[in-house]
């Protein structure tokens, strides 16, 4: 196993006061301290073999444990049964060579080293007789009076430079050296007084760990199965750690034929090969956080257990993969029994509401008994509860994060996409890479969450299978390093409005609208017009109620349903005002014909509507809103000559309400909706949404077109 050396912590009996060396070990090691070194110039050799038993003890194999210098007193510790992992010996203290003899290949030697000198005595030494190097002093410190010169930041960074071995950094250090010595290449940060005579050790070791994780790439491990299809399992959890900003690495402990519609079968390889990858990774790198996905069965369970007791990852993130998103159950009975032990060395777990109710043993009924439940389960195993709510039905999709007596919950609206598969294992991955940043819990899950939600509304547009799709895991990165994959909405409006140039110029040019502008227009002219535009709105205000019923949120569908009123009350407000015996209009203006170009608008707007597909509906909708707010404004505002804005003009009134606030505001509104929608379809999608749009342009430009 190779030494997590991150957080280093030599002892100092004077500095610990009356709260004494082993309350101290135990509080910094609750904190995040990885190694205690044992350093005491006057104890005895006795002495110092009982504090390194009663350390053993305390310490509890959560962190190791070396003696500095005593490499007899370790001996007899070790003998008493201590766990005793190595030694730390000075350039005049006991032979390293000695040392790895007598200790062990699995023991930890650290070897100082303060000069080239030292540095070249060491890598003369045979090869795996040092482990790393305490290399300093980084500034003068009264704690080692006889210290050497100090090197400073910069002359750590060449010997660390020059150093194959790892060197953690000693003599001086504060938690303001974190990020340059971690950038000046420190495996770890070696500490007396800045641990020892904290008033709170652990807040003071969990504050220099998160000031070291933050200044780091995290080295996440996920094991878990491998998904051909790349949507789940470790394919998906890589993709996941890189886009949250970890190293990932991947130790497979079953092997899936899949895809987007189901699992054809399952190999799990021989045991003992599960066993070599995990000790491969340990041996070699040091890790930062583990995520563990789907376990095969209970012997599979129980080899990850025994690793996690070894390696012991500072940071262990489950999602019990058990149940199926069809609701079948994965594991058999044994090793959901198994997945207990697993449980209890988790920080994190990330259960669906299935696999929730398999752990309390009881079916989940709704969110909040899902928090009872959630809640019961975290007090059960000692470590947080990630609940996900995503199974729910309705329109928002909630998750809570349950533990350390308190209830985060979070919550947004249900983004519809079938392209759900993975997400349970690239949440869990994404949250314990951010962990491992140094993220709080619940900033680390607000994160997760808000990456995953631009990763799903992105997933569709990959076309990835013909069933339940991935999600897109680098679509916010892909987005914001210019690797535009996909236009943005503002991108798309403006390419859709430039495209139907065409259409507007010859709107513009058309007799109706010159006549209507400069006031010429005939009144039989204009009558017709507007009895074809009575006609339009009452069949219009259907397709807006349409577009209102098929709304994927609730916004959307007040917004179209606003619309249709807002049609339905414009036809009745055109009888009222326009349509009348005054103005030479029959009663019997319905009897009236639909002019073909209305008729043949309306039947293109009815038919986008029977394809039941809201994106492309709103699409075929928008040009009546955009085009009318635009010709509006520009003949409200004298773009077709001055008299357009007379109130002496014939039409004034009339002109007056297409330069209505409300409406471009509702035009803007419409057209913010429909380049959303856009945005997040699938390239099939957006093509059928732009030819619905030009199409209802061409009919525009008909409409205007008939009256003359
Ligand atoms: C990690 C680490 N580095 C250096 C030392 C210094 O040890 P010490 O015995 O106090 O001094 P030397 O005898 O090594 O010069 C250490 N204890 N730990
Ligand atoms: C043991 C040792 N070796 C070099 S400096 C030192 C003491 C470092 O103490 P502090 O972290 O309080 O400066
Ligand atoms: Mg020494």
């Amino acid at each position: 196993m190779i030494a997590d050396l991150s957080l280093y912590l030599v002892t100092d009996p004077a500095l610990c006061g009356e709260r004494g060396v082993v309350d101290t070990v135990r509080h910094a090691v609750d904190g995040g301290v990885r190694v205690v070194q044992l350093r005491d110039k006057q104890a005895t050799d006795a002495e110092i073999t009982a504090q390194l038993i009663e350390l053993s003890r305390a310490i509890g194999g959560r962190s190791l444990l070396l003696v500095n210098d005593r490499l007899d007193a370790a001996i007899a510790a070790r003998e008493a049964g201590a766990r005793v992992d190595g030694v730390h010996l000075g350039q005049g203290d006991a032979s390293v060579l000695r040392a790895r003899s007598e200790l062990g290949p699995d023991a930890l030697i650290g070897l100082t080293a303060n000069n080239r000198a030292h540095l070249d005595a060491a890598l003369a030494l045979p090869a795996g007789t040092v482990d790393y190097l305490g290399v300093g002093v980084i500034r003068p410190t009264k704690t080692k009076p006889d210290h050497p010169p100090a090197l400073g930041v910069d002359g750590f960074r060449a010997f660390a430079a020059a150093s194959p071995l790892p060197c953690v950094a000693i003599g001086g250090v504060g938690i303001d050296d974190t990020e340059a010595l971690r950038d000046a290449g420190a495996a770890g940060l070696a500490v007396v007084s800045a641990l020892c005579a904290a008033e709170d050790p652990a807040e003071t070791a969990a504050a220099f760990v998160q000031r070291w994780r933050a200044a780091g790439v995290p080295r996440v491990l996920s094991i878990a199965g491998s998904d051909p299809s790349g949507g789940a399992g470790v394919q998906a959890d890589l993709k996941s750690i890189a886009a949250s900003g970890g190293y990932g690495m991947a130790v497979i402990t079953a092997l899936t034929a899949q895809n987007t519609q189901g699992v054809r079968a399952v190999h799990v390889p021989p045991i003992d090969f599960l066993r070599e990858q995990l000790h491969a990774i340990s041996d070699d790198i040091v890790i930062d956080a583990v995520k563990i996905g789907m376990l095969a069965n209970a012997e599979v369970i129980r080899t990850v257990v025994e690793w996690l007791d070894a390696a012991r990852p500072p940071i262990v993130v489950v999602d019990p993969v058990m149940v199926a998103t069809s609701g079948d159950r994965l594991l058999d009975a044994e090793a959901e029994h198994a997945l207990g032990a697993l449980l209890a060395r988790a920080d994190v777990i990330t259960p669906n509401l299935g696999e929730l109710g398999v752990l309390v043993g009881r079916d989940i009924d709704g969110w909040d008994d899902a928090l009872a439940a959630g809640a019961v389960l975290s007090t059960a195993i000692g470590a947080r509860v990630l609940v996900k709510g995503g199974h729910l039905d309705g329109a928002e999709a909630p998750d809570a994060l349950i533990g350390a007596g308190t209830t985060i919950e979070f919550t947004d609206a249900r983004i519809e996409t079938r392209n759900t598969h993975g997400t349970g294992c690239s949440l869990s991955s994404a949250l314990a890479t951010r962990l491992a940043r140094g993220e709080a819990p619940d900033d680390a899950v607000a994160g997760s969450r808000a990456w995953l939600r631009e990763s799903l509304r992105e997933g569709e547009a990959l076309m990835v299978g013909r069933g339940h799709g991935p999600i897109n895991h680098f679509a916010g990165l892909w987005a914001r390093g210019g690797l535009e994959t996909r236009p943005s909405a503002e991108g798309i409006a403006t390419d859709w409005w430039e495209r139907i140039s065409g259409i507007r110029s010859d709107i513009d040019g058309l007799p109706f609208i010159r006549a209507l502008a400069d006031g010429t227009l005939g009144r039989e002219a204009f009558v017709f017009y507007l009895e074809q535009d009575a006609l339009y709105l009452r069949e219009y205000a259907r397709v807006l109620a349409e577009a209102s019923r098929l709304a994927p949120t609730s916004a959307e569908q007040a917004f179209w349903a606003h619309s249709a009123h807002g049609s339905i009350v414009g036809e009745l407000e055109l009888h009222a005002s326009w349509l009348t015996p005054d103005a030479g209009v029959s009663a019997e203006t319905f009897a009236a014909e639909r002019a073909p170009a209305t008729m043949a608008y309306l039947d293109h707007l009815r038919a986008t509507a029977f394809t039941g597909d809201y994106a492309e509906l709103i699409a075929a909708i928008l040009p009546c809103f955009w085009l009318y707010d635009d010709l509006g404004r520009r003949l409200h505002a004298g773009e077709f000559g001055e008299y357009a804005c007379d109130p002496q003009h014939p039409y004034a009134s009339w002109l007056a309400t297409y330069a209505d606030p409300a409406f471009e505001q509702a035009t803007v509104q419409a057209i913010a909706y429909v380049a959303e929608a856009a945005v997040s379809a699938s390239p099939e999608r957006r093509s059928r949404m732009h030819r619905a749009f030009e199409i209802s342009a061409a009919h525009e430009l008909a409409f205007f077109a008939a009256p003359l």
